[in-house]
C-alpha cells in the first residue's frame, strides 16, 4: 500500500477552490478520506444539501458520487485538523483594504489564522501542510515559522505549495484533465506523497515539481500573463474602433502564429473574477517591495487598461444614446464575470452598471444564475466608497433603479438599449425579432462580448455597437 492510500486529508476553506478540488480528489481516490471544513455554517450546509453553494457544470455529480463515502463537509475544524495527515489551506486571500499595502497587497490574515489553528490542534505525528490558496512568493516561510514556533512537542510539519489553476465555469474539466499540477517543496517525501495523490488520475509528466518559491511565484505569473493577453487585445480593440479594423479578425490573424496561439484573445468589456486583478496587484506590490518599480509599473498597466476598457464601454453607451441615459431603461444581459458561473466577484458588469446608475439610467438585469440580492450587494459594495458620486444615497439609487427580469426578452421589454455583458450561450439563441419588437426605437444593442451575429441584428433593425469593430 502506498503512502497516499493511507491518507486522511483536511481542507480548510470550502469555497470555489476548496470544494471542487477536494470533491475531485475524493472522487478519484475513494480510499482517501477527505474532509472540507469552513467557519461559514451556511456554506457547509449548502455543500451537504442538493443545492451546492457554487454553480459549476458537472460538479453536482462529482460531489454526489463521493459525499458520505469519503468526502465530508464540516464546521468542526479542530477535529478535522487533528485527524488529517495532509492539510490544504484554501482560504480566501483578498486584496488588503487597510494599512500598509492597502489596495494592492494580499490580506494574509486568514492564511495566518489557519497556520495557527493547525499548530494548535495538531497533537501528534507529522503533517503535510499544502498551500492551495494563491499567495505572495515566500509566504511558505511565514507559514513554516508560525507552525514551528507554536507546534506542540513531538509534532512536525512540512509545507508544500500547490497552487490551483482551475478556471470558474470549467472547474470540473480543469480538475479532471489539468494542463499541469504544480507542486513546490523542500521535502522529497512530502512532495512524493502529494504527487501520489494527483498521480491517481493525472499523467506523471503533467505533475511538475519545483522549489517552493518558484511554485508560489508561478501562480501569480500565470494569472498576470493571462490577464495581460486580455488587456493587450482590449487595447487593440480601441485602436480598431478608430481605424475600422476588426478586433476579432486581428485576433484570429495573430492567433494563428504558433508563438502567440489563439486562446485568451477575445476582446471584451473587460476581465473580471476574483483572481486576475487581485493577483496582479499583489505582484505589483511585491515588485515594489523588492525595489523593482519599473517591473511594478509594467504589470500595473494591465489593470489600468482593464479599468479603461470598462469605462470606455459605458461612455460609448451614453454617447451613442444621445449623450444621456437618464431615466432610460437599459436591459443588462448577464452579471456574472463569465458564463457558466454564478460568481460575480469583480465582474465588469458591476462597474458598467455602477457608472450607468451614476448617469441615472434604469437597469433591468437578467442573468440566468445571479439574483437581485447578489446584484444589489455587489453594487452597494463598490458605491459605498464614494457616495457623493451618486447624490449621497446610493442605496436609494440602487433600490429605485435596479430590477431583475426572469428572461433576456423580459429584460428588453420597453428598453431603450441592451447591454450584453456576459457571454451566456442562451443569448445566442434568442428570437431577436421579438427582442427588437419589444424595445423602444432606435433599438440600441451593445455587445460587450462580441457574442452575436451583428449583421443579422442590423438587418432586423437594431443599431449594434460591439467591441473593436464597426457593425
Ligand atoms: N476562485 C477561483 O477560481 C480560484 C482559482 C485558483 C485559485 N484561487 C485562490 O484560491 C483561494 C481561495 O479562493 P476561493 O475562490 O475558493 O475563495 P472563497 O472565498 O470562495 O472561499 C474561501 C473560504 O475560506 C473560508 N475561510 C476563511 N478563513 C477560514 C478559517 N480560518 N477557517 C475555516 N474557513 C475559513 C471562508 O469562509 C470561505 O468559505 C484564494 O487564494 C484564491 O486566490 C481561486
Ligand atoms: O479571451 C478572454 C479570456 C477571458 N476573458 C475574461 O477574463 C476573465 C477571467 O476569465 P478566466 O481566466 O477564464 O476565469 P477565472 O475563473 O478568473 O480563471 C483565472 O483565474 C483563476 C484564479 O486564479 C486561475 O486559476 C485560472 O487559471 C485563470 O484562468 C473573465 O471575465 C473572462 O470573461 C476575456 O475577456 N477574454
Amino acid at each position: 500500500m502506498s503512502a497516499a492510500e493511507k491518507l486522511s486529508i483536511c481542507c480548510i476553506g470550502a469555497g470555489y477552490v476548496g470544494g471542487p478540488t477536494m470533491a475531485m480528489i475524493a472522487k478519484q481516490c475513494p480510499d482517501i478520506r477527505v474532509t472540507v471544513v469552513d467557519i461559514n455554517q451556511a456554506r457547509i450546509d449548502a455543500w451537504n444539501s442538493d443545492k451546492l453553494p457554487i454553480y459549476e457544470p458537472g460538479l453536482q455529480e462529482v460531489v454526489e458520487e463521493a459525499r458520505g463515502r469519503n468526502l465530508f463537509f464540516s464546521t468542526n475544524v479542530a477535529e478535522s485538523i487533528r485527524d488529517a495527515q495532509m492539510i490544504f489551506i484554501s482560504v480566501n486571500t483578498p486584496t488588503k483594504t487597510y494599512g500598509i499595502g492597502a489596495g494592492r497587497a494580499a490580506n494574509l490574515e486568514f492564511v495566518e489564522r489557519c497556520a495557527r489553528m493547525i499548530a494548535e490542534h495538531s497533537d501528534s505525528g507529522h503533517k503535510i501542510i499544502v498551500e492551495k490558496s494563491t499567495l505572495p512568493v515566500r509566504t511558505a516561510e511565514a507559514v513554516k515559522r508560525i507552525l514551528a514556533s507554536s507546534a506542540r512537542p513531538g509534532v512536525s510539519f512540512d509545507v508544500l505549495s500547490n497552487p490551483e489553476f482551475l478556471a470558474e465555469g470549467t472547474a470540473v474539466e480543469d480538475l479532471l484533465a489539468p494542463d499541469r499540477v504544480l507542486i513546490g517543496g523542500e521535502s522529497r517525501d512530502a512532495v512524493q506523497t502529494l504527487v501520489d495523490v494527483y498521480g491517481r488520475w493525472v499523467p506523471r509528466a503533467q505533475i511538475l515539481t519545483t522549489n517552493l518559491w518558484s511554485s508560489e511565484l508561478s501562480k501569480l505569473t500565470a494569472n498576470a500573463f493571462l490577464a495581460q493577453r486580455v488587456s493587450s487585445i482590449n487595447a487593440i480593440s480601441a485602436l480598431c474602433e478608430a481605424t475600422e479594423a476588426d478586433v476579432d479578425e486581428v485576433a484570429s490573424a495573430i492567433g494563428t502564429d504558433s508563438r502567440i496561439g489563439p486562446k485568451f484573445l477575445k476582446a471584451s468589456v473587460g476581465f473580471g473574477g476574483s483572481c486576475f486583478q487581485k493577483d496582479i496587484l499583489n505582484l505589483v506590490y511585491l515588485c515594489e517591495h523588492f525595489g523593482l518599480p519599473e517591473v511594478a509599473a509594467y504589470w500595473e498597466q494591465v489593470v489600468q487598461m482593464n479599468d479603461y476598457q470598462k469605462q470606455r464601454f459605458t461612455r460609448r453607451i451614453v454617447k451613442t444614446m444621445f449623450n444621456t441615459v437618464s431615466n432610460k431603461r437599459i436591459a443588462v444581459w448577464g452579471f456574472a464575470f463569465k458564463k457558466d458561473t454564478n460568481d460575480t466577484r469583480e465582474s465588469a458588469a458591476i462597474y458598467v452598471c455602477r457608472d450607468l446608475l451614476e448617469e441615472r439610467a434604469q437597469l433591468t438585469i437578467y442573468d440566468p444564475k445571479v439574483g437581485l440580492e447578489q446584484i444589489k450587494s455587489e453594487l452597494a459594495y463598490v458605491m459605498q466608497n464614494d457616495p457623493s458620486r451618486y447624490g449621497g444615497d446610493f442605496e436609494k439609487l440602487i433600490d429605485e433603479n435596479v430590477t431583475v427580469a426572469d428572461s433576456a426578452l423580459a429584460a428588453a421589454e420597453g428598453a431603450h438599449g441592451v447591454a450584453l455583458l456576459t457571454e451566456w450561450d442562451e443569448f445566442k439563441e434568442l428570437d431577436y425579432k421579438k427582442v427588437y419588437d419589444a424595445m423602444q426605437k432606435p433599438a440600441f444593442l451593445f455587445d460587450g462580448r462580441n457574442l452575436l451575429q451583428h449583421s443579422n441584428l442590423t438587418e432586423l433593425g437594431f443599431e449594434v455597437h460591439a467591441i473593436g469593430k464597426l457593425c
